[in-house]
């Protein structure tokens, strides 16, 4: 799939005060700038993920280190261990950033870009200390990194950038070497493809399975990880209004739209599908997943089982679960969605199929080294592929952009403070 709609910015929904996007960048992510258009001598790459446990030991001292500096009793704790338990301790997502890592060491290879790849986690081994030290020793002091998560919230944005600056002053490589960011990803052509890609075989696929099927019969409900409510808001820049939601919600429906669309768009193409009869939309909406917290404090809705249950009494006989908040096949998927989503559809009698993350595909792995090279060659932002209103996201995070209010104030490479 070629990149749509390269356009210009700034994003009409998320208007910056006057003159931001005048860039003058000469001091990379301390700008006041939103865009760093001049090129940064980057000297490697900071491959920053959330880790996971790897054996039954690992669990718990995994599980403190997540819900460090919040008190949850162990008992508490064992009840999310369960999941990982169940896989013999072990979460997916190291390997799938040890598979990651190798592929972006090829595609950078194959286009003769010679920047390191450093891996480091959050929660559990290899760490990101463990990682700028790596760096470090290479030789490396101008690290540009890229996250395994895509949109923007405290989760999935703040919380790298503050870990970032932590795992900076552990090391007392503070000042010595630099941690810069790649914008969210949430609308780069290189990761939403794979989810259009799968989308159209899943879709094709329950057709092919029952002659009887129209699409019109099938819901397809795109998924991503409940956050709380509160979280959502602050998503984003501060001062501006991304509507309810936040910037969270408003990134995850505009990339929906538009694999929805393409999806559509793409099985037109095929006589097979066509024949069986092409409604103008496909029936689809965002749902939530994950949720844990206290049943007090709101979090976002609707959640996916409660909205598959109610799918038959919509007419539906079959549901395609698209997981666009996630970049690869970690716990979440596997025990969420391949594990409960799937058990609901069975109890309502749908036909199920769960699409395809990202993972190693191809066209996300070249997109995150575009990402980069986007940053270290001072891309123009007109000539940086986004697919939705809302991008290309900002190099360089707002003040305010992705605060939790229940932790407060803690320090952050890669934006403007506080
Ligand atoms: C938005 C988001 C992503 C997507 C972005 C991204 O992909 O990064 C994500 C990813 C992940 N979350 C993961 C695991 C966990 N997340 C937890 C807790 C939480 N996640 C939250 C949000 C997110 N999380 C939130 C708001 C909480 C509550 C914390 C609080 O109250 O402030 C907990 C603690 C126990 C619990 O509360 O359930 C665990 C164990 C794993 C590893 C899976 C594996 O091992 O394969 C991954 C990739
Ligand atoms: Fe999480």
């Amino acid at each position: 799939m070629s990149p749509r709609g390269i356009k210009p910015a700034p994003a009409t929904s998320a208007p910056l005060e006057p003159g931001a996007l005048v860039s003058a960048a000469t001091e990379p992510a301390q700008s006041g700038d939103p865009h760093i258009e001049s090129p940064v001598a980057y000297d490697g790459i900071l491959l920053a993920s959330f880790g996971g446990p790897e054996g039954q030991d690992d669990v718990l001292p995994f599980l403190r280190n997540v819900t460090r500096g919040r008190g949850i009793p162990d008992e508490r704790l064992e009840e999310v261990a369960v999941h990982y338990r169940h896989h013999g301790g072990v979460s997916p997502i190291n390997d799938q950033n040890r598979e990651l890592k190798m592929a972006l060491e090829a595609e950078l290879a194959r286009r003769g870009v010679d920047l390191p790849v450093f891996w480091g986690n959050r929660n559990w081994n290899p760490y990101l200390n463990d990682a700028l030290h790596e760096a470090y020793a290479a030789g490396c002091t101008k690290l540009i990194a890229l996250a395994t998560s895509a949109y923007s919230s405290y989760s999935s944005c703040r919380q790298y950038r503050e870990d970032f600056a932590d795992a900076l002053e552990d090391t007392g490589l503070q000042g010595v070497v630099q941690v810069d960011k790649v914008r969210q990803f949430f609308d780069h052509p290189g990761f939403v493809t794979p989810f259009i890609d799968g989308l159209r075989d899943d879709l094709a696929s329950l057709l092919a399975a029952d002659e009887t099927l129209a699409l019109a019969d099938v819901e397809v409900l795109f998924t991503t990880h409940s956050v709380p409510t509160d979280d959502a808001l602050r998503s984003g820049a501060r001062d501006v209004d991304y509507g309810e939601g936040g910037a969270y919600a408003a990134q995850h429906l505009a990339v929906a739209e538009v694999v929805a669309v393409s999806a559509l768009r793409s099985l037109a193409e095929r006589d097979d599908v066509v024949a069986r009869g092409l409604p103008d939309r496909l029936n689809s909406q965002l749902v939530y997943q994950s949720r844990s917290g206290p049943p007090t404090q709101p979090w976002l809705e609707p959640d996916i089982n409660d909205v598959i249950e109610g799918l038959p009494s919509h007419g539906r006989r079959a549901v395609v679960v698209v997981p666009i908040g996630f970049v690869s096949d970690h716990m979440e998927v596997l025990w969420d969605l391949d594990n409960e989503a799937k058990q609901s559809a069975a109890e309502a009698g749908l036909a199920f199929r769960r699409s395809a993350t990202p993972g190693v595909h191809a066209s996300y792995v070249a997109g995150l080294v575009d990402l980069v090279l986007e940053r270290r060659d001072g891309v123009p932002v007109s000539e940086r592929p986004a697919l939705t209103q809302l991008g290309p996201w900002f190099d360089v995070c707002r003040p305010g952009c992705c605060e939790n209010v229940r932790l407060g104030f803690k320090p952050a490479t890669a934006g403007l403070q506080p």
